[in-house]
């Protein structure tokens, strides 16, 4: 027998229990299914897709389509993991319906278990409405790439007490909503610790600190395999861009010098044909 997905009724014990639920990104088969092998609690289908398997320099040019994309190959390497599809830019801000209809298509389409989008207060009738539709819908804010421009950068949020207050005062709303747990990024520890302390629900950190109820990370920044920068808060557990480039670079000199394709690598004749492939030549 394989694992058991998870239930929110689970990440609300954990919580309780003071057990951290861990989580990666990833955005194809196979990630998710080391993923799953390793024992991941949760899979985020990231919009961070856009940078780090699109490669544009942010998250707003994602489209529906492509998230759904990625979170179908994602469920089919990880079929017993609670996965969360990561609602692209413009897909719940125009409105409440397209929010709902939105969140719909990734659990009809991919079968996700749970939708994030970002915001406060201001995305509050788009959480209360998928909530409503039936949905689990989970919020997402201090760093929010999506409003980048308005945060000035991927910056930091939260450092000040203004701002810190404002940042409890929405995860407090979020889960007034029906936000069935809450994603805190970029904040600092103190900020996330009290959030924690003052939900009932979940919330968990990325770059918010140990004192949350879990952690998530980019399964690209964990492996080494995203080059364009590093946020601050990133461990690299290996260096799979490094590891990659020597093994192509390997390839590319054992083809020059005809190393490669050895004899293994290649399929015989059945016996006594050749003969008469050149019978049938000379004719
Ligand atoms: N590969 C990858 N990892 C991520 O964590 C990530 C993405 N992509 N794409 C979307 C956002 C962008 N993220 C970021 C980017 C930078 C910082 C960061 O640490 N910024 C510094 C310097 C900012 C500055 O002043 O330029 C900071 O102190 O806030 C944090 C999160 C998080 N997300
Ligand atoms: C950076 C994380 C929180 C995210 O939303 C994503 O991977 O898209
Ligand atoms: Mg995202």
């Amino acid at each position: 027998m394989g694992k058991q997905k998870l239930t929110r009724i689970q990440l609300d014990k954990m919580k309780a229990d003071g057990q951290s639920a861990v989580w990666i990104t990833a955005y194809d088969y196979w990630t998710a299914s080391f993923a799953e092998e390793a024992g991941m609690d949760m899979i985020l289908v990231g919009d961070s897709l856009g940078m780090c398997i699109y490669g544009y320099s942010g998250t707003v040019p994602v489209t529906m389509d492509q998230c759904i994309y990625h979170c179908e190959g994602v469920r089919r390497g990880a079929p017993n993991t609670f996965i969360i599809g990561d609602m692209p830019f413009l897909s719940y801000q125009v409105s409440v319906e397209e929010a709902v209809r939105n969140a719909g298509r990734f659990h009809k389409e991919a079968a996700v278990d749970a939708i994030k989008l970002e915001g406060g207060k201001r995305v509050c009738p788009q959480i209360r409405a998928i909530a409503d539709g039936g949905m689990l819908v989970m919020g997402h804010i201090g760093l929010t790439p999506q409003s980048s421009g308005q945060q000035g950068g991927f910056k930091a949020q939260g450092r000040h007490a203004a701002a810190a207050k404002e940042l409890i005062e929405d995860a407090l709303a979020i889960e007034e909503a029906g936000a069935f747990a809450l994603l805190v990024e970029a904040v600092p520890p103190e900020v996330c610790k009290i959030m924690r302390d003052r939900l009932t629900i979940p919330v968990y950190s990325i770059g918010a600190g140990v004192d949350a109820d879990g952690q998530l990370m980019i399964c690209s920044d964990v492996l080494g395999i995203f080059q364009a920068f590093t946020p601050k808060f990133v461990k690299k557990y290996e260096n799979l861009g490094g590891k990659t480039v020597e093994a192509f670079k390997q390839y590319v000199a054992d083809a020059r010098s005809k190393a490669f394709p050895a004899d293994e690598h290649t399929y015989k004749m059945v016996d006594g044909e050749l003969a008469k492939l050149h019978e049938l030549l000379q004719k």
